[in-house]
């Protein structure tokens, strides 16, 4: 397959048709579009959100999507959605092996079927906190798609490819990449072999890059380096299942057609994929190990100026240099709450217990911080400048208690002994 094409540039006034003159010019909706077209809206914030905030899509396509079925219930065990829907919590950190992807041929799955959520917090309803959730996949989806009203659904993969099909295009998404799907915005994931990853789904505020203060006008993520897709159409005839998340719950419809049927559009409402290997990390070059907040890719504000709905923060390669310094993380607690996952290698504050595909919670207010090995480790380390790298972990921190789920307590990937991993730190206190 040939590299897809892509826009650049993160909130951008993006244009694009697959069919030259399809986009109007200078209005958005001509008494008769172009080709025969239709025009339809898509708002991702109120139509009077202030102007820096306000994102919007105007699609030009074959039948609107009003044009579907009606909704019917769809069962799905693994699915939740607000705090309502999460277990009473521990004051314990929480930590989960990586789940393994089933086999296709016992268990089929596509990513809708694959979500397992994890932690939840918020209301979708009140468009208040996140979601997270695990996906396995094992085959693609097909003549299925999917559109969450409830949340901007963050996506990291941490095993396999993904061809992400959306209303407005497509994006090839790898590990170590992310893709961001606005709500509302019906995309399906088709993959070509085992696939696993990570997803945020935001109820909240949609994301967008973190202001730079006094890092300046460039720095961490560059808005050039998300990239949109160009408009593309499915020519082929026939049926489609919607799958809709709605108040929390899954619903679906039949459609005689594809939804993926947009010849052109233009607007800054759009889904993204970005290369965290573009992020420009800061860190230390004197001493002390600053805050994680210098390693965040996009943030999705609350009410409360500095106090995120949730944050996503990376942990790349990097090089630590600094002087009479213990450079992992310092021991902590946060009245954030702090969901981790691994992509791929080592995460420096936990170099074994920490499995790629597996994840860790740590609570508002609930300690954690390097575990044994790694503070005797770092202790004595010689300071020499020493490049981390082959990694890639990332965290979803969030103002609200995360509650894990029924299967996130009980599917089989909690580790009972995580805590022991602290038991071993020695009062070494001499007087
Ligand atoms: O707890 C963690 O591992 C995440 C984290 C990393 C870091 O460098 C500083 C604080 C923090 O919460
Ligand atoms: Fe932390």
């Amino acid at each position: 397959m040939s590299p897809l094409q892509y826009q650049s540039g993160f909130g951008n006034e993006h244009a694009s048709e697959a069919h030259p003159g399809a986009l109007p010019v200078g209005r958005n909706s001509p008494q008769k579009v172009a080709l025969g077209l239709y025009a339809e809206l898509l708002s991702g914030t109120a139509f009077t959100a202030p102007r820096a905030e306000n994102l919007r899509t105007w699609m030009y396509r074959r039948r609107p999507s009003v044009v579907v079925g009606g909704y019917r219930p769809l069962e799905h065990r693994f699915l939740k959605s607000g705090a309502a829907e999460g277990q009473s919590v521990p004051p314990d950190p929480l930590r989960w092996a990586p789940t393994a992807i089933p086999d296709a041929s016992t268990e089929p799955l596509d990513f809708v079927d694959g979500l397992r959520t994890f932690a939840v917090n918020g209301d979708p309803d009140a468009q208040v906190g996140i979601a997270v959730h695990l996906y396995l996949a094992n085959r693609s989806m097909g003549r299925r798609a999917f559109v969450d009203a409830d949340g901007e659904l963050l996506i990291v993969p941490q095993q396999g490819a993904l061809r992400v099909t959306t209303e407005l295009g497509l994006l090839d998404v790898k590990p170590g990449e992310i893709a961001l799907i606005p709500r509302g915005l019906v995309f399906k994931i088709d993959v070509d072999g085992p696939a696993r990853g990570y997803v945020c789904e935001n109820h909240g505020a949609a994301f967008r890059l973190p202001e730079l203060g006094p890092i300046g006008s460039n720095g961490l993520a560059n808005p050039r380096d998300f990239l949109a897709p160009v408009a593309a159409y499915e020519a082929e005839e026939g049926a489609y299942e919607i799958v809709k998340k709605f108040g929390g719950r899954l619903w679906t419809a039949e459609q005689a057609h594809t939804p993926f049927n947009v010849v052109a559009w233009h607007g800054n409402l759009s889904p993204y994929k970005y290369d965290t290997a573009h992020f420009m990390t800061i860190g230390s070059i004197s001493f002390d190990h600053p805050d994680p907040s210098i390693f965040t890719v996009l943030t999705s504000p609350s009410d409360t100026e500095g106090w995120a709905n949730a944050d996503f923060v990376i942990f790349p390669p990097r090089w630590l240099v600094a002087e009479d310094t213990f450079r992992p993380p310092w021991y902590h607690r946060n009245v954030m709450s702090e969901f981790m996952g691994l992509v791929t290698g080592q995460y420096d504050a936990k170099p074994e217990g920490f499995k790629p595909g597996g994840a860790s919670l740590h609570n508002a207010m609930v300690p954690h911080g390097p575990d044994t090995e790694a503070f005797d480790k770092a202790s004595n380390a010689p300071l020499v400048p020493h490049k981390l790298d082959n990694t890639l972990a990332f965290m979803f921190e969030t103002r609200w208690r995360l509650r894990p789920t029924e299967f996130a307590l009980t599917g089989g990937a909690l580790e009972a002994t995580y805590a022991n991993c602290w038991a071993n730190l020695a009062d070494n206190f001499k007087n």
